[in-house]
């Protein structure tokens, strides 16, 4: 099957941080979204003809974790291996501190435990995710909240931070459940916040009663493989 410029990008970071990161005996952390499926491909293929052995996948989410078992890779999760040697996940966005938005896809909770877990985390991406600054492109911070007192824990961090918040719909109007049984909300911050502290805005909404957990992800990724659809990677590392 030929793959649009774009998966190939993808694919081609998944496979260069693979190739990089993945080594047989290693705990892995596997994230979760479109790109992420490149990696479980290549890990696959590589377990599959024998060239990687001893490998534990802990997934972070209910798709990952599928992915996984239908590829036959031993999958674990956090409370049978709660240290991991590497976490290696996608981004909806990356300013050049390697500060990353996600949870595009919904799943940023268990991801960021997941990554917590991880003595690195490697970040995949094609090279439109990279940004000048955070915010740049990817217009809002994705927040996972309890269903309880739904619309109050909105209306706090409105006035907490600013901007709206725009709850994550579904099929047939239904608020996204994520893989916790939460909801999810897309804060579109207010154009100030860019300029400002996100780790002090992150703190801030994370002291609302009823936030779960935010998409922002500072100062954790140790390398960030960006990919074009030709197979050029730019990989940044930490300084
Ligand atoms: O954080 C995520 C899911 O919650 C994903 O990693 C992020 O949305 C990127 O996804 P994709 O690789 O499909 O662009």
């Amino acid at each position: 099957m030929s793959l649009s410029p774009i998966e190939k990008a993808k694919r081609a970071a998944a496979h260069a941080a693979s190739e990089a990161f993945i080594r047989s005996g290693l705990r892995i952390g596997v994230g979760s979204g479109s790109t992420v499926k490149y990696l479980v491909d290549y890990l696959k293929e590589q377990y599959g003809s024998g060239e990687l052995k001893e490998i534990l996948c802990i997934p972070t989410s209910f798709m990952t974790r599928k992915w996984l078992i239908d590829s036959n890779l031993p999958v674990s999760d956090l409370e049978k291996t709660p240290e991991l040697d590497v976490c290696i996940d996608g981004a909806d966005e990356v300013d050049p501190s390697l500060n990353c938005i996600k949870g595009g896809g919904g799943c940023l909770t268990q991801e960021k435990i997941v990554q917590n877990a991880a003595k690195k985390f490697v970040v995949i991406a094609d090279s439109n995710k990279k940004a000048k600054f955070l915010g740049e492109k990817y217009k809002a911070v994705p927040i996972e909240i309890l269903p309880f007192g739904y619309v109050a824990t909105q209306r706090f961090i409105q006035q907490k931070v600013g901007g709206e918040c725009e709850m994550r719909l579904g099929p047939k109007f239904f608020p996204t459940i994520t893989d916790n049984g939460n909801y999810l909300v897309d804060w579109k911050f207010p154009e100030s916040s860019v300029a400002t502290d996100w780790a002090f805005i992150n703190q801030q909404i994370l002291s609302i009663p009823g936030v779960v957990e935010t998409g922002l992800f500072l100062n954790v990724a140790e390398t960030v493989y960006f990919a074009t659809p030709e197979g050029e990677v730019d990989i940044v590392s930490k300084k």
